[in-house]
């Protein structure tokens, strides 16, 4: 195990200022973790970044942050479960600033056993992991048909060999990849391109809130690298695969992890 802390700071930044000047993004989940940093990377890239999420408290630390910024963050409290709420705010973000990029990252889940996950909870899990994936993506369509935009949605690594413990969510997950994939092909006339993202362990106050810090060293050392995946990669990913470099990207499945998905691998540590 490497003495590296588990969320230092890493600097991922390749792509230049100004970028996204003029562009316009949506960010679920904008108020901590791997949502903050892609808010965070927008702005400083230029981007005009309309954010949400449950708490708002939240998102104002978010809207803090970008204070001094090359772009703007502006946003507004939402259930993304709560489909007329949150179909009403990608239309009100769309008409106020258009949407070049939309990315899905509200989500998480809890880890049990399928034997131990309700009928309820697993519900609950493809109603956020999934459901709300496509209720927000539907409703930015016509605003990515106008800026001929992008959609990147936060997956987990492992998400086409299954992982215990996350059934439901891993179900979800690849209904988002298939779902991905087939607005992909579906949405190209239009120029609009759709990529999942599948990051590793990822040391957010999300996950650091369900494991203890044994568990996230074994998280760890089950990644080949030996090394967590930090948020701001994940952030300049998301930024790179809306870029003009990102122009053929679509449909793709990136995992971002170390080489976790590889294994022996993230998918075979059960939650105790
Ligand atoms: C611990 C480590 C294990 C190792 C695994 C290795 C994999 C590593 C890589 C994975 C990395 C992933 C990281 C992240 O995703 S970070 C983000 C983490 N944060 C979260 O996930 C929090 C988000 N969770 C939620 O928002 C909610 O839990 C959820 C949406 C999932 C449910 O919300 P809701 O409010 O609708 O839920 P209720 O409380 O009303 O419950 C609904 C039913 O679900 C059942 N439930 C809830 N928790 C559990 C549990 N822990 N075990 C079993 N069942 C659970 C609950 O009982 C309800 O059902 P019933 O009415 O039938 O009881
Ligand atoms: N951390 C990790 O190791 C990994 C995480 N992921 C995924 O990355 C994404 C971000 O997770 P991460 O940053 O780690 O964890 P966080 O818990 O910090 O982020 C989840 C975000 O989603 C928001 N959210 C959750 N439920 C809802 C909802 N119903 N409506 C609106 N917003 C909601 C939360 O805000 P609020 O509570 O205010 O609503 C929060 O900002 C998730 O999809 C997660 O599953 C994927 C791989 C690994």
């Amino acid at each position: 195990m490497s003495s590296t802390s588990f969320n230092d700071p890493y600097d991922a930044s390749v792509l230049r200022d100004g970028l996204f000047a003029d562009r316009s993004a949506f960010v679920s989940g904008a108020g901590s973790g791997i949502g903050r940093a892609i808010v965070l990377r927008l702005v400083q890239l230029g981007m005009h970044v309309f954010g949400t999420g449950r708490r708002a408290e939240m998102l104002e630390e978010t809207a803090n942050l970008t204070k001094d910024m090359a772009g703007a963050f502006t946003y507004k409290p939402c259930n993304v479960r709560e489909t007329d709420a949150i179909e009403a705010l990608v239309r009100e973000a769309g008409e106020s600033r258009g949407i070049d990029l939309l990315v899905n990252n509200a989500g998480g889940q809890f880890f049990a056993p399928a034997a131990e996950i309700s009928r309820r909870g697993w519900d609950a899990v493809i109603d956020l992991n999934l459901n709300a994936v496509f209720t927000v993506t539907k409703a930015a369509y016509p605003y990515l048909r106008t800026s001929r935009g992008s959609v990147a949605s936060i997956s987990l690594s492992g998400v086409d060999r299954g992982s215990m413990g996350l059934a439901h969510s891993i179900a979800a997950r690849a209904g988002v990849l298939g779902m991905t994939r087939s607005l992909a092909l579906e949405w190209a006339k239009d120029g609009i391109r759709l990529n999942c993202i599948a990051p590793g362990t990822v040391v957010t106050e999300g996950l650091a809130g369900e494991a203890a810090r044994p568990m996230l060293e074994r998280l760890v050392e089950a990644t080949p690298m030996g090394i967590p995946t930090s948020v701001e990669e994940v952030a300049e990913l998301v930024a790179y695969l809306a870029s003009p470099a990102g122009r053929l990207m679509t449909g793709q499945l990136i995992q971002i992890d170390g080489a976790a998905h590889l294994g022996p691998g993230l998918h075979m540590i059960a939650a105790e």
